[in-house]
């Protein structure tokens, strides 16, 4: 059972929902990633979603683009990114970490070598964007094969046909994007989601995380009460740029944010 099976499955049991944070890797600079990582684990986080920063990243809104920019003027690549996670790993064994990025950086350091070395640093989970998953056959196994989940998403609009054909593909969870647009939207439809996760739910058996659009405690355990576990980037990485010169401000903000989150979806075991 990989790391991500594993943490999902003791949730389970207990009832609870998984809390799952997403940061830009090197935002607000490739120093203070990995004690990021930790602080969001001591707020609650059960798995965290770990951005490769990329130049064009289509499927962002300006928050998470703006982070892009910043990690990317500090140096953030893909090989710097898997040494974080790395260095994470050394002393926190137990959290998965899902490694989220759009293609070409991998396809440039080659997918063969980015598996080996993801795989290398202790990572559980790799989410491409912009991998169709009819076109993963070549690189999902490659993933597989060294028993890292490939995580794809589903969209509002994604056919029944290609939502089975999805978490054929998929393992450990699949990702329900809960809105048509990019990332960083203001406002979801809670019961509009709770339809779309329910029908899901009948078509996978691989538990289902919704991200976007999630900013707050009390829209993370409306999600979380429908779903396996929610995803939520970017209020955090807004607080990120709010915080950037002043580190210790800028965990204690990420906590305030994120804790609330955690007791919110524990208290939905009562
Ligand atoms: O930012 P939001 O609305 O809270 O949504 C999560 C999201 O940031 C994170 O999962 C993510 C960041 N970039 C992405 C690109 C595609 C899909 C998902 C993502």
């Amino acid at each position: 059972m990989s790391r991500i099976e594993g943490v999902l499955k003791t949730l389970k049991d207990q009832g609870r929902k998984a809390l799952i944070p997403y940061i830009t890797a090197g935002d607000p600079n490739p120093d203070e990633t990995v004690g990021l990582m930790h602080a969001l684990v001591s707020a609650g986080a059960d798995i965290i979603e770990l951005g490769v920063p990329f130049s064009d990243p289509m499927a962002d809104g300006p928050v998470i683009q703006l982070a892009c920019e910043r990690a990317l003027k500090h140096g953030t690549s893909l090989r710097r990114v898997v040494a974080m996670v790395k260095e994470f790993r050394a002393t926190d064994p137990d959290t998965p970490v899902v490694l989220m990025g759009y293609l070409n950086p991998m396809e440039a350091m080659g997918y063969e070598t980015f598996a080996t070395l993801a795989a290398d640093a202790g990572i559980d989970g790799i989410l491409t964007v912009d991998l169709p998953p009819e076109e993963a056959d070549d690189v999902a196994p490659l993933f597989s094969a060294r028993d890292i989940d490939p995580i794809f998403l589903l969209a509002p609009t994604t056919t029944d046909d290609r939502i089975r054909a999805i978490s054929e593909h998929s393992s450990g969870y699949v990702y329900y994007v809960s809105i048509k647009g990019v990332t960083g939207s203001a406002t979801i439809d809670v019961d509009e989601v709770a339809r779309k996760v329910a029908h899901v739910h009948e078509l996978t058996a691989l538990p289902v995380g919704v991200g976007f659009g999630i900013r707050d405690a009390k829209t993370a355990a409306a999600v979380g009460r429908v779903s396996d576990g929610v995803i939520v980037g970017s209020v955090l990485v807004d607080t990120i740029a709010r915080h950037q010169t002043d580190p210790a401000a800028l965990r204690k903000a990420l906590t305030d944010l994120l804790h609330p989150m955690r007791v919110a979806l524990d208290d939905l075991v009562h």
